[in-house]
């Protein structure tokens, strides 16, 4: 599934009607349509209407002639709804005026509100407005007529779609914010009226919808935050725009299903292991992590590896620690690379860390790593040096965001950042406000301009690659922001690129799966707010 921004909907949009040759209004129509199936569905589930077949035929005799209606538009509580639709001047409103005779047709009462003189509606709103209009149905003007919204049982919001410039302004902004204090159930139409289609950034105000039917596309604002949390429950409804002109037309952007993951990166989800497979077939991941205090997170990031399925794991460690770990993780190979009393890190483990490298197939570097004298010039000939992919994270992004690596010489095999977005914003030198206003664009422009494949972690965890492809996480909660999660996808990821998988396949996988242990964790324990690091881990 794509997330395209409003201005490559329009071009997807043009394309459809000028090239293929399908009429606007026939878009326009499908649309309609489609929203008042998602508000039937709405009243369905609020009304506990079962999935009973809505002509109710399966009451007839063997033999009776048997019609159904068309189910997807039949309530039989319909004469209970009332609702209203708000109708703002360009296609969003047309769309909302279609939806309302589909809607119509159901039995379900509805009022449209124009948030402008009906007047200035023009092309296939104008034609929707005159159907409206010869079809009887009621209509207010906002401003004009009298409007108590108290009055219905939901409210469509077809105020602004992806033509929206700027807050909403006059009466789309007093009927939003009437709207949201109505305590009414609200669907959108495509976004909420006042969300950043492309940032997800929310103006004041904006909307907030029980459920969101989003047309033909996402919209990358419904997967950012704030706009994905008033956007509620998203609906991505097709309407007739093929989605093979996506590509074509430069949309790169992919949400993280197992669909994506399969047919567009190529990843084996089944994860087939040979039968004449050993541990040496499966990958070695070499771990530089960890100091005295903060063992734990070398320790999750390793032990994370090899439940993700590679053959071997070698944690390279102050010697300082290597007595207290010593046991903690039988299954683990621990290399000791000298360090400090206090059990931190020295620049001199470089040496032992190139000849450990030759022998391994990846090098994860940074949890519970700290910072020490030297450690540009270490990560840098660590960068420069070894000959397998990296994977950087924590405080080794930190030694990165300090030295200018642009200038390092250029590796052979890819690098993968894992930030999270304080992180990020020492990397990219803006704050964490400027790196969450649109995640998307960030990582993709990041990952492009300096060559890496970057995983922006956070809700809907993005991940981009340096050829210019993104992709926006579905799986994992809120229960995952605990200490050490972190750690866990660092392994994760580090240990499908032992396995043999490509930077965007292990970044785009490893992300899918710690998300999904993650759920997998919350619904043993019962509740997502209970779950530990090691628990995803466990889940695995
Ligand atoms: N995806 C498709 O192919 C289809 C989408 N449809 C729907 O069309 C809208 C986009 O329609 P558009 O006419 O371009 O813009 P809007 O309806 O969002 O609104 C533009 C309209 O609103 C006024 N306006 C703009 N910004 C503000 C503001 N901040 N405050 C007040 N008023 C504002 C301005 O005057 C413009 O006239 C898309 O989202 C879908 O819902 C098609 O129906 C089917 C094909
Ligand atoms: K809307």
């Amino acid at each position: 599934m794509y997330l395209v921004t409003a201005e490559q909907m329009r071009r997807l949009d043009g394309e459809t009607i000028q090239r293929l040759g399908i009429p606007a209004i026939a878009l326009m129509e499908n649309a309609g349509r489609v929203i008042a199936e998602e508000i039937v569905a709405l009243c369905r589930r609020r009304g506990g209407e079962g999935c009973r077949n809505a002509a109710g035929w399966e009451d007839a005799g063997k033999d009776a002639f048997q019609v159904s209606a068309d189910h997807a538009l039949t309530l039989d509580n319909a004469a209970t709804e009332r609702w209203f639709i708000l109708v703002g001047k360009g296609n969003n409103g047309g769309d909302g005026l279609a939806a309302a005779r589909y809607l119509r047709e159901t039995g379900i009462a509805v009022t449209l509100v124009y948030a402008v003189p009906p007047e200035s509606l023009s092309g296939e709103a104008a034609l929707q407005r005159d159907v409206a209009a010869a079809m009887g149905l009621p209509a207010v003007v906002y401003g004009r007529d009298r409007l108590d919204l108290a009055e219905c049982s939901g409210i469509l919001d077809a105020l602004l779609g992806t033509g929206a410039a700027g807050a909403p302004r006059g009466a789309y902004a007093e009927l939003i914010a009437a709207a949201n204090s109505s305590g009414k159930v609200i669907v959108s139409a495509d976004i909420p009226s006042g969300l950043n289609a492309d940032t997800g950034e929310t103006h004041e105000p904006c909307i907030h919808a029980s459920v969101t039917v989003c047309l033909a596309f996402l919209k990358r604002g419904l997967l950012q935050y704030p706009g994905a949390g008033a956007a509620g429950h998203v609906k991505v409804r097709a309407i007739g725009i093929p989605s093979s002109l996506a590509p074509e037309s430069g949309v790169q952007v992919h949400l993280l299903t197992p669909e994506v993951l399969h047919a567009h990166l190529g990843v084996d989800m089944a994860r087939r292991r040979s039968p004449e497979g050993h541990k040496g077939t499966y990958g070695h991941v070499l771990l530089a992590a960890g100091t005295l205090r903060m063992s734990g997170a070398g320790l999750l990031s390793a032990r994370a590896a090899l439940r993700a399925g590679c053959g071997l794991v070698t944690w390279a460690l102050p010697q300082k620690l290597l007595p207290c770990i010593i046991g903690s993780a039988p299954e683990l190979m621990l290399a000791d690379v000298g360090g400090n009393e206090d059990g931190t890190w020295q620049a001199g483990s470089v040496s032992e860390l190139l000849r450990l490298s030759k022998e391994r197939d990846v090098l994860a570097i940074g949890p519970g790593l700290g910072r020490f004298e030297a450690d540009t010039e270490w990560l840098r000939n660590l960068w420069e040096g070894t000959d397998c992919p990296l994977v950087i994270d924590a405080d080794a992004l930190n030694i990165l965001a300090d030295a200018d690596y642009k200038s390092w010489a250029s590796r052979r095999h890819p690098v993968i950042l894992t930030p999270h977005p304080g992180e990020m914003a020492r990397l990219a030198s803006i704050t964490t406000a400027e790196v969450q206003r649109d995640r998307i664009s960030l990582a993709m422009g990041y990952a492009k301009e300096h060559g890496v494949t970057l995983v922006l972690k956070g809700a809907h965890t993005v991940i981009a690659t340096p050829e210019g492809q993104a992709y926006v996480n579905t799986t994992g909660h809120p229960g995952m922001g605990t200490g050490g999660a972190g750690d866990v996808l660092t392994g994760i990821i580090s240990s499908l690129l032992a396995q043999g998988l490509n930077e965007a396949q292990a970044a785009a996988f490893g992300v899918y799966l710690h998300g999904l242990a993650g759920e997998r964790a919350a619904r043993q324990r019962n509740n997502p707010a209970a779950i530990i690091a090691g628990d995803i881990i466990e889940a695995l």
